[in-house]
C-alpha cells in the first residue's frame, strides 16, 4: 500500500508531525462559559432552555449552530418533534428544547441504551466546549495536518486485492453490546498490527464512558473518528486530534443535522460515514446530496441484534440508486468469516468496518488474514 492514507497516519504518529495536545492543555473556560456547561449537565432541573451555542463563540463566529435548532427557533417545532417526524427515536435532552416542551418527567429515563449513550453525549459535550469553546477548537482544526482521502484509501485498497472488500479495521475496547473485547488492549499496537496486515483505514472509538476509547487513541494513529456526533463541536475536534473522517448516524441525527456536518466536514477536508441501519433511515440518507460513503450497520442500536443479511437487504433493495449516485458502502458490525467477507461483498459493498473477531484474537493483526481467507496486498 505504498503511499497508503495509513501509512501516512502511522507515520505522522510521531510528535514531530502530529503533536499530541491532550485536551488538559487547552485553557479552561471560567465564568459564564462553565456555569453554562454546569446548568446543561443539570438538564433534568433546568426549566428555561440552556444558551444558544453562538454565545460561547466569541465575536463573527454566530454561523456555528446545529442546523436542527435553527428550524426549530424558525419553525416553532421542536428539535424532538422534528427527529421524531423523521422516524428517529432517541430524543435529545440537553438540547435547546421548545418552550412548549420543557425537560418533562418523560426525559428522566433514557428508553435504550442509544439514547442513554446520546444523553451522556450531550453531557460530556457541554462540558469540553465549556473547557474549549469552539472558535478554539475551529482554530486548532485548522492548523492541524491536512486530512487525508479516506475514500480514496478504501478504493485503492479495494482495487489492490482484486475487488476484495477494503478493511476499516477497528480500534475498540470494549463495548455495551459485548463489554470488555480485550484485557491486554494496547491501542498503538494494535493499530499498527493492522497497518501491517493490511488494513485500508482505521476506526478508533472515542468514545470513553460506555466503549472506553479515548481521543489520545485517535492522536497516535488518526482516521475515521467513531463517536456519537452530535455537535459540530465534535467534528472541529475531531480534526484537531487529527482525524480524517467521522461518523454520521442517522438513527440519532435529524436530515438538516446531516446536510450541515456534511458541509462542515467539506469545509475541513474530512470525509463522513454515514451510518445507517434500516431502510427508513438508507432513504433519508440517499435523500442528501454529497454523501459519498454510507456505512451499513448489520448491528441494531437500539436492539444490538447482529444480522449480516441486513447488508445485503437493503443492497437488495436500493442497490441501484447507490450505484447511481456513486456512492462507496461500508457493511459494518458482525463481520467474522471469509464467508461473512465474501457474502457482504457479493452484496456489493465496497469496504468492511470490523472491530470484535480480530480483537477478540490474541494477535489482532495476524486475524486480519483469517478473517479474508488470506492475506490482504498491502
Ligand atoms: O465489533 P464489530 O461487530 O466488528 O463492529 C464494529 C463496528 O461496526 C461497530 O463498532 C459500530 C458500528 N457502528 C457504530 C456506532 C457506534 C459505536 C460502534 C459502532
Amino acid at each position: 500500500m505504498e503511499a497508503s492514507v495509513l501509512a501516512a497516519g502511522v507515520a505522522r504518529a510521531g510528535p514531530a508531525v502530529c503533536s499530541p495536545r491532550s485536551s488538559s492543555s487547552w485553557p479552561v473556560a471560567r465564568g459564564a462559559d462553565a456555569a453554562r456547561a454546569v446548568r446543561c449537565n443539570a438538564a433534568t432541573e433546568v426549566s428555561a432552555p440552556p444558551p444558544l451555542c453562538a454565545l460561547e463563540l466569541g465575536p463573527g463566529a454566530e454561523m456555528f449552530f446545529n442546523s436542527a435548532e435553527v428550524v426549530q427557533w424558525e419553525s416553532g417545532k421542536s428539535v424532538n418533534a422534528i427527529a421524531a417526524a423523521q422516524g428517529i427515536r432517541v430524543r435529545r435532552r440537553c438540547r435547546p428544547s421548545h418552550p412548549s416542551e420543557g425537560v418533562g418527567a418523560d426525559r428522566a429515563v433514557p428508553r435504550s441504551v442509544l439514547e442513554q449513550i446520546v444523553w451522556d453525549k450531550e453531557v460530556e459535550v457541554a462540558q469540553r466546549k465549556a473547557a474549549a469553546p469552539l472558535h478554539w477548537v475551529a482554530d486548532s482544526a485548522r492548523r492541524a495536518p491536512p486530512p487525508r482521502d479516506f475514500a480514496a484509501a478504501l478504493h485503492g485498497a479495494r482495487d489492490r486485492n482484486g475487488g476484495v472488500p477494503a478493511l476499516i479495521a477497528e480500534v475498540k475496547k470494549a463495548s455495551p453490546a459485548r463489554g470488555l473485547l480485550r484485557d491486554n488492549f494496547n491501542p498503538v499496537e494494535i493499530a499498527h498490527a493492522y497497518e501491517k496486515n493490511g488494513a485500508a483505514c482505521l476506526s478508533i472509538l472515542t468514545d470513553e464512558k460506555h466503549f472506553l476509547g479515548s481521543f489520545e487513541n485517535l492522536e497516535t494513529c488518526p482516521l475515521l473518528c467513531k463517536d456519537f456526533i452530535i455537535d459540530i463541536w465534535q467534528i472541529y475536534y475531531a480534526r484537531s486530534k487529527g482525524a480524517d473522517a467521522i461518523l454520521l448516524i442517522a438513527a440519532v441525527l435529524p436530515d438538516l443535522d446531516i446536510k450541515y456536518m456534511l458541509r462542515v466536514c467539506r469545509s475541513l477536508g474530512m470525509a463522513a460515514l454515514v451510518e445507517v441501519h434500516d431502510e427508513r433511515e438508507l432513504d433519508r440518507v440517499l435523500k442528501i446530496d454529497g454523501v459519498q460513503l454510507i456505512g451499513i450497520n448489520n448491528r441494531s442500536l437500539g436492539t444490538f441484534e447482529v444480522d449480516t443479511a441486513n447488508t445485503n437487504m437493503l443492497l437488495q433493495k436500493r442497490g441501484d440508486i447507490i450505484k447511481k449516485k456513486k456512492i462507496m458502502v461500508v457493511s459494518e458490525s458482525g463481520l467474522f468469516t471469509p464467508d461473512d467477507v465474501a457474502y457482504v461483498q457479493n452484496a456489493g459493498v465496497a469496504a468492511v468496518l470490523v472491530a470484535e473477531s480480530l480483537l477478540t484474537q490474541e494477535d489482532p493483526g495476524r486475524a486480519i488474514a483469517g478473517l479474508f481467507g488470506k492475506e490482504l496486498l498491502l
